[in-house]
């Protein structure tokens, strides 16, 4: 059973999402939001190195390979691992809509066990919006895109502004992340809203 948390079902009134029109085109790399950043980071060794890319309407999809460092039980994913794959998954379709936001709320359904070497295939879907709160869905499958389900998650997004990783982040990398200027055109890209 997923989404069972009423927080997780978007109110009457909310809307359905809208693609930014500076979106990236369907089958378009996303990229690294961040190069240290655990979920998409190429500057991180054990890291998930996931790599999405954008579907149509507000979707994506995006494949994680499982990695030794990321086991739990002997040779297979950690659960926790699989979470942040989903969780990182879901928060890129904020790329879609050009909107900076953070996790509130993640429910996570672990159907089959993931082995080390497989590639977990994942889509993702914007579903509602309710002012700044995003409300999305994903699944995991192995073996290919329309293979079994090993995973899915329901989550709740909450759009914050850049402030929110300046005021709470560590300040050397904050320093760090203001002073290249690749990062500081991927947060202005973010910001710019119509
Ligand atoms: C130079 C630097 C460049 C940086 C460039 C960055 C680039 C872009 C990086 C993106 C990175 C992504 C990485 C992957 C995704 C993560 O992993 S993000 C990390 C994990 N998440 C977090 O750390 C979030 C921690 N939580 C918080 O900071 C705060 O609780 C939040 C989420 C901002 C909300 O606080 P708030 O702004 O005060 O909002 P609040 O009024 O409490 O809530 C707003 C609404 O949301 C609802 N809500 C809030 N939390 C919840 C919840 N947990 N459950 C249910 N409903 C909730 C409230 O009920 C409220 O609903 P309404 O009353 O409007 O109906």
């Amino acid at each position: 059973m997923s989404g069972s948390s009423s927080s997780l079902k978007p109110p009457a009134d909310a809307s359905a999402p809208v693609r930014h029109p500076e979106a990236p085109s369907p089958g378009e790399l996303l990229g690294a939001h961040y190069d240290q950043c655990f979920g998409c980071g190429g500057e991180q060794p054990h890291g998930l190195l996931l790599e999405a890319r954008a579907g149509e309407g507000v979707s994506l999809t995006a494949e994680f390979t499982v990695q030794p460092a990321h086991q739990g039980a002997p040779g297979l994913a950690h659960g926790g691992v699989l979470a942040s794959a989903l969780d990182e998954t879901l928060g890129s379709l904020n790329w879609l809509l050009r909107t900076i936001a953070v996790t509130g709320r993640l429910e996570t359904d672990f159907v089959r066990p993931v082995p080390v070497g497989s590639v977990l295939h994942l889509q993702a879907r914007v579903t509602a919006v309710a002012g700044r709160k995003i409300y999305s869905t994903a699944t995991g499958r192995l073996g290919g895109p329309d293979g079994p389900v090993a995973v899915r998650a329901d989550a709740l997004f909450i759009e914050v502004k850049v402030d929110h990783f300046v005021d709470n982040g560590r300040p050397e990398e904050i320093r760090a992340a203001m002073n290249d200027p690749d990062q500081v055109r991927r947060a202005r890209a973010f910001e710019v809203n119509p």
